[in-house]
């Protein structure tokens, strides 16, 4: 399996790449279909990104930013990735763009679910950009090891787009694009920071037997190459 890395020597110089990177991409699926539609994912390590990549010019307004997950939290909550995503990314020039989340404010995870589905399936697929990160237990947008359906999320030919997740390592419901999605996109960019992540990583690539982490099955069934940039933790020592 090939994967691309690239190692930079903070959080920030990762940020400012990546951000040229995907800005690049997005210019690319603009000029070549007219669109261009990007996932990213929540958590505490991509806002740096969001940032950066909220600032490069180009015609946002063809853009259509999704989740990679989402927790089953409206976006008023503060576990929302819609919320992060919001605040972080969709401001200066990428304000413009528009913006599908997951959650739905329905019954249950899995009714809103189907309403996301329907709503990412109406997108100009293939992706041309999904952002990644990863938990320490090699969990990738919302395959967690835990889940109750990981069989089903781990699946690289199923015909969903989106699919709920219950695990009890995840604190509440999720809402997570499926792996086919997430693998056929035209970019897979995986951006982990810190030694521990690192470790993580690279076991689960050595890993010749058992259970493989979901991040390896995503990685596994990339389409193209995925990207893995890499950084230590802003307060490593040198
Ligand atoms: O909703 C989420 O939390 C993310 O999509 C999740 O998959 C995240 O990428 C990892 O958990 C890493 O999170 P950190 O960046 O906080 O380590």
């Amino acid at each position: 399996m090939k994967a691309e890395w690239q190692e930079f020597a903070s959080g920030q110089k990762l940020a400012d790449a990546l951000a040229d990177t995907v800005a690049e991409r997005l210019e690319g699926a603009i000029a070549a279909r007219g669109t261009a539609v990007i996932a990213v994912s929540g958590g505490s390590t991509p806002p740096p990104f969001f940032k950066a990549l909220s600032r490069r010019k180009l015609n946002w307004a063809r853009v259509t930013v999704t989740l990679a997950d989402e927790r089953f939290v409206p976006s008023q909550s503060g576990r929302s990735n819609a919320r992060l995503v919001t605040q972080n990314l969709l401001q200066n020039d990428a304000a413009r763009a528009g913006f599908i989340g997951l959650y739905h404010n329905r019954e249950d995870v899995e009714a809103a679910a189907e309403m996301a589905d329907r709503a990412v399936g109406a997108l100009p697929l293939p992706l041309d950009v999904a952002v990644l990160g990863m938990g320490t237990d090699g969990h990738t947008a919302s395959f967690f090891p835990d889940a109750e359906n990981l069989d089903e999320l781990l699946d690289p030919a199923g015909d969903r787009h989106v699919l709920p997740v219950h695990a009890p390592s995840a604190v509440e419901p999720r809402l997570t694009l499926s792996m086919p999605l997430i693998c056929n996109a035209r970019l897979v960019a995986l951006h982990i920071e810190g030694a521990d992540k690192r470790k993580v990583l690279e076991a689960a690539l050595a890993q010749d037997e058992g259970p493989m982490p979901p991040i390896r099955t995503v990685l596994e069934n990339a389409v193209s190459p995925a990207h893995i940039y890499w950084a230590p933790k802003k307060d490593a020592k040198p």
